[in-house]
């Protein structure tokens, strides 16, 4: 079956595509990767989804349009990548974008509840591109107890596991999460979760401080210093000691977050540099952080342990050199999805697809010890043509 994933993330930066051709194989399933594609936001799209995500700054109207215009957006960016690799799409699985998402059960008008918001109209993709929609993946996985994420478990579990070798995938998107999958272990052994921010910090300084919406390469973070000061009051954050399986986003580490990590480096005397630098270090030390006390304490010693990293944030040299700097001595091999065949843009938005073709197939596609579900689920709602 030829299936599109389509991924847009916490970053905001713009539209993943990924098509993929998924056949059974024995017991599992087989996936290739046809084509992959990124369709970065128009500077206006962007900044109107970085206001929806703040929810004190937005409005319902806003949002219902939102929800329409960001469906357009996936129309085309479909359309333009089935132009250029042409498949027979039979089926596509759309993320969109997350709006709001509160993991963890809180009062709310006098009952406990917990929520996630992706919005893209599918009844758009639908009727444009004339091929069924999966979308609203993760709503069915919190009705059975868990925190609706993270959901590429699954993709990592069927691309990465191994029977030697230790594998953790480390997603470094707006957000950072990472899955463990010891080796020759069943999908039920696997643990992940969200290790704190990916880019959002970086980007969000970048944009104040030097009015560019990321450090490409990790050129500015090469720069300055980190005030170890800063990153150790940053890092006091009750989400990084708080156990898997856990969640974050905007919710977390959006503008407020960055706005406090800005003013403690300002008080410091340090330079704008230093601020991208002092972020660039908080992502590396919280996903270290997040090892130590997460992962190593399940694995045996003198397993081989690969570390594979994805996502935008695998391009920052910067921010890849002090991973190795802190990885390396815990007995980890640094790579990047890319030498294991995934392109670092194209993982999620083909763990999309992989989903996607689970529910068409009524398949449970949650990996409960991931989300902390209490059983597996069937991910989505399906929009017909
Ligand atoms: N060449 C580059 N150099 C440095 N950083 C980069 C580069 N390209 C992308 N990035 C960073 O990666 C981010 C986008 O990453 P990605 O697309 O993986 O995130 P996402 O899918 O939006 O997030 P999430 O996985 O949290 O939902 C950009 O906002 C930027 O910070
Ligand atoms: C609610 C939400 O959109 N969460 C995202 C976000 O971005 C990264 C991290 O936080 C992860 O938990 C999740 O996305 C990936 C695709 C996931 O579900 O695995």
């Amino acid at each position: 079956m030829t299936v599109a994933g389509v991924m847009s993330g916490t970053s905001a930066d713009g539209i993943d595509v990924a098509l993929v051709q998924i056949r059974p194989k024995g017991n599992g399933l087989k996936l290739e990767l046809i084509g992959h594609e990124a369709f970065p936001f128009t500077p206006v799209l962007r900044k109107v989804i970085l206001s929806a995500m703040d929810a004190k700054s937005t409005s319902t109207a806003d949002l219902a349009r939102l929800n329409w215009r960001l469906g357009q957006a996936y129309v085309e960016a479909l359309r333009a990548t089935v132009k250029r690799h042409p498949v027979n799409l039979q089926l596509i699985g759309c993320h969109g974008q997350t709006i709001y998402h509160q993991g963890a059960t809180a009062m709310y008008a006098g009952r406990t509840v917990a929520c996630t918001w992706q919005i893209g109209e599918p009844a758009l993709l639908a009727a444009e591109l004339g091929v069924p929609i999966v979308s609203n993946f993760r709503p069915a996985d919190m009705v059975a107890g868990g925190q609706g994420a993270p959901l590429v478990p699954l993709l990592d579990y069927v691309q990465f596991a191994d029977n030697k070798r230790a594998r953790v995938l480390q997603n470094i998107g707006g957000i950072g999460n990472l899955t463990l999958i010891p080796p020759a272990s069943g999908i039920n052994k696997l643990i992940a979760f969200d290790t704190g921010p990916g880019n959002m910090v970086i980007d969000a300084l970048m944009q104040q401080l030097f009015q560019k919406s990321y450090d490409r390469s990790g050129k500015i973070a090469s720069r300055g210093h980190v005030i170890e000061s800063v990153l150790s009051a940053t890092l006091k954050h009750p989400f990084f000691r708080a156990k898997p399986p856990k969640s974050a986003g905007r919710e977390e580490f959006g503008a407020a977050f960055a706005e406090r990590l800005l003013q403690l480096c300002q008080e410091f005397g340090g330079s704008n540099e230093d601020a991208i630098t002092t972020a660039t270090a908080l992502t590396a030390d919280s996903i270290t952080r997040a090892f130590k006390e997460f992962v190593q304490p399940r694995l045996k010693s003198n397993i081989p342990v690969d570390y594979i990293v994805s996502g935008g944030g695998a391009k920052n040299k910067t921010l890849m050199a002090m991973l190795q700097q802190r990885l390396e001595p815990l007995g980890c091999n640094l790579l990047e999805s890319s030498d294991a065949g995934i392109p670092v843009d194209a993982k999620e938005a083909m763990a999309f697809a992989l989903l996607a073709y689970y529910t068409w197939h009524r398949r449970p596609a949650n990996v409960p010890s991931a989300t902390g579900a209490k059983r597996p689920a069937i991910l989505g709602q399906i929009t017909h043509a």
